[in-house]
């Protein structure tokens, strides 16, 4: 872009920004330097389990809600129109099933990594795996996270790329290291409150600088940016109510049922109680969250009514293009534009953060101290903040791969999601809804369920084709300049816009039906080798790592008939130390499960909602 039209800061905006990355190390030492000054691991990972649900939920909201949604969802929403808002339908389920199903049985364990539930369900082998696929999931997801909003600055104002890259993940690796979980839920805490305030800004003043709210709703309307509720079943359509609200399901299963970040939080929280509620809080502020990005588009559509700014912004212009947005609305109101950055920024640091220390977690706990039991607290707390540290040094590195990936920010990230989340979540499902599965089974489910994750993903990369539909806004007032509109047509000219068919159809797989496809292979493979190797008896299952679904379901039947249909379903139930130890570990295992009792069984019991008891007596 040439210099004259570049959107320069006033002192105030740095200095707004300056703050908000002052405040959060100001957090992270204060945590650094209070409590038990993170000298032991069950402070510096697990906050001491002592955390309030409320602290809990902003922090469960700002660990996937990053630049990449305050960035990505407004470029959706004006590219696409409001069909998005629908994954708003997902938060229901995807929250209920999290709250209900995977918060009792994985709190009643009290662990510290969600995948030493993999190890009591199954193996050492499938926790090590289940391991692995989240480091590789989360590196990715952080280098995604960093990369976002330094292209998009860069891309708009001139903010030196590489500079703030540094800065980001500097700032970030030195909070989380010095200041463990704590710090890094009370800074989730304050950016998440940041974030709602800088893209409440950008609305207040964008409806005002384009006439008022019937005035956006005019153009909003003319421009067909409101989708009507989408029900085609065609799997290969983008986005459809189903592939949102059915397929979303699964995606925010595998986010906030499954992934360690999440989980950590919920193991933080005091009683189960407060986790359970944590995850009910999350809800309104999840939609408020999806609410405010989508409204965003949409004024951002009502200003520029679908011009393309792909002349000036180059590649994934369309998320640049809502700085640029954002910099037209708020040049000339001092303080602003620092705002919206520090928002930026507070999406991006609350997500590294999370990443940083859930990887530190599962690392340490899944990878090292398995292997030595005898490591002393400030040795285990030392290593677990190198980690943290090496992590930071790696999201950099990954910063730049994203940079070679040119998808929109959104969709890559999603992708990743569904691509390495969804595995997860069906390795996860197997071992909780089907007592009979083993840990050959879980192995080959997992490894049958990522060959075919990237198949499907890297097929419709190499095919440019996971239901891409015309990138053409179909604004009333097409403002495209002729050159812009034949070079798309060229562009688009070799795209077949026919009806793929075969493998092609397979490739065109909307990518929001990944995390469902990939988690349903990972079951059904898993399922088909459990029974060829010798299914799992019912006693051989660890007690309370089951979640007796077919009790739940068969519920209205009389007791001898679930008897008979049921077997023998264990409860999900709190058990004591000793009985923690699944069958076949004998010796002890360096699960890391600690060894005061979980809650008392009538307080635990006297939480689960009445409809939910029902099971069979043990
Ligand atoms: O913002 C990101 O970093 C990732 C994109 C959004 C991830 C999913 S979408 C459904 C759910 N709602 C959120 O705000 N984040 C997750
Ligand atoms: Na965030």
């Amino acid at each position: 872009m040439d210099p004259s039209d570049q959107k320069l800061f006033t002192v105030v905006d740095f200095v707004i920004f300056g703050v908000l990355l002052a405040a959060s190390l100001g957090i992270g030492l204060y945590h650094a330097l209070s409590g038990g000054r993170q000298r032991t691991t069950q402070e510096f990972l697990m906050a001491d389990r002592s955390m309030k649900c409320l602290p809990v939920s902003l922090s469960l909201i700002a660990s996937f809600q990053s630049a990449v949604a305050i960035i990505g969802v407004p470029a959706e929403i004006y590219t696409h129109g409001t069909q998005y808002w629908f994954i708003g339908c997902a938060y229901i389920l995807g929250l209920l099933i999290p709250a209900h199903v995977f918060i009792p049985i994985l709190y009643r364990l009290r662990l510290s990594s969600a995948y030493q539930y993999l190890e009591l369900r199954f193996s050492k082998p499938v926790r090590i795996c289940g391991t692995l696929t989240f480091i590789f999931q989360m590196v990715i997801y952080m280098g995604v996270c960093v990369y976002t909003p330094a292209f998009a600055l860069n891309a708009v104002t001139g903010f030196e790329l590489w500079g703030t890259v540094l800065a980001t993940g500097l700032v970030c690796t030195l909070y989380t290291t010095i200041g463990g979980l704590k710090a890094v839920i009370w800074t989730d805490v304050f950016q998440t409150l940041v974030m709602f305030a800088g893209q409440l800004a950008v609305i207040v003043v964008g409806v005002q600088k384009t006439g008022g709210v019937s005035e956006v709703w005019r153009k909003v309307w003319e421009g067909n940016r409101i989708s009507a509720l989408d029900l085609n079943p065609d799997p290969t359509e983008r986005h459809t109510f189903w592939t949102l609200g059915v397929g979303g399901v699964f995606l925010m299963l595998s986010l906030y049922g499954v992934n360690q970040a999440q989980v950590q939080r919920y193991l933080s929280a005091r009683t189960e109680k407060d986790a359970v509620r944590s995850c009910y809080m999350v809800f309104p502020s999840l939609q408020l969250a999806l609410a405010l990005s989508c409204v965003m588009g949409l004024v951002m559509f009502a200003c520029y009514c679908g011009e393309d700014h792909s002349s000036k912004l180059g590649t994934a212009s369309r998320d640049a293009m809502v700085i640029s947005f954002v910099m037209d609305m708020l040049q000339g109101l001092p303080g602003l534009p620092g705002l919206f950055i520090a928002c930026l920024f507070s999406a991006a640091l609350s997500t590294i953060s999370s990443a940083f220390n859930s990887l530190a977690t599962v690392t340490m706990e899944d990878l090292i101290k398995p292997h030595f039991p005898a490591m002393t607290e400030a040795r285990a707390t030392l290593l677990s903040k190198a980690l943290a540290m090496s992590y930071g040094l790696l999201c950099l590195a990954m910063a730049y791969l994203t940079h070679l990936m040119g998808d929109s920010v959104l969709q890559v990230a999603l992708k990743i999601f569904g691509m390495v989340g969804g595995p997860i979540l069906g390795l996860f499902c197997l071992g909780i809804f089907f007592p009979w599965a083993n840990s050959t089974g879980a192995l080959a489910g997992l490894g049958a369920g990522l060959a075919v994750a990237f198949w499907v993903g890297i097929g419709s990369i190499v095919t440019r084709s996971s239901g891409t539909k015309s990138l053409l806004p179909a604004c009333g007032v097409v403002l495209l300049s002729d050159n812009t509109t034949t070079a798309i047509q060229t562009a688009l000219g070799n795209v077949t816009l026919s009806r793929p068919s075969g493998l092609k159809r397979f490739y065109s797989l909307s990518y929001m039906w990944y995390s469902a496809f990939n988690c349903s292979t990972v079951i059904l493979i898993g399922l088909i080798i459990s029974f060829l190797t010798g299914p799992m008896k019912a006693e051989d299952v660890t007690p309370g790592t089951v979640y007796p679904l077919l009790g739940k379901l068969l519920c209205f039947l009389p007791e001898r008939h679930k008897k008979k249909l049921c077997g023998v379903t264990p409860q999900v139930q709190t058990l004591s130390a000793q009985q923690r130890q699944p069958p076949h570990h004998k010796e002890s295992n360096g699960l890391g499960l600690s060894q005061e009792d979980g809650q008392s069984q009538e307080e635990t019991d006297a939480f689960l909602p009445r409809f939910l008891e029902c099971e069979t007596a043990v």
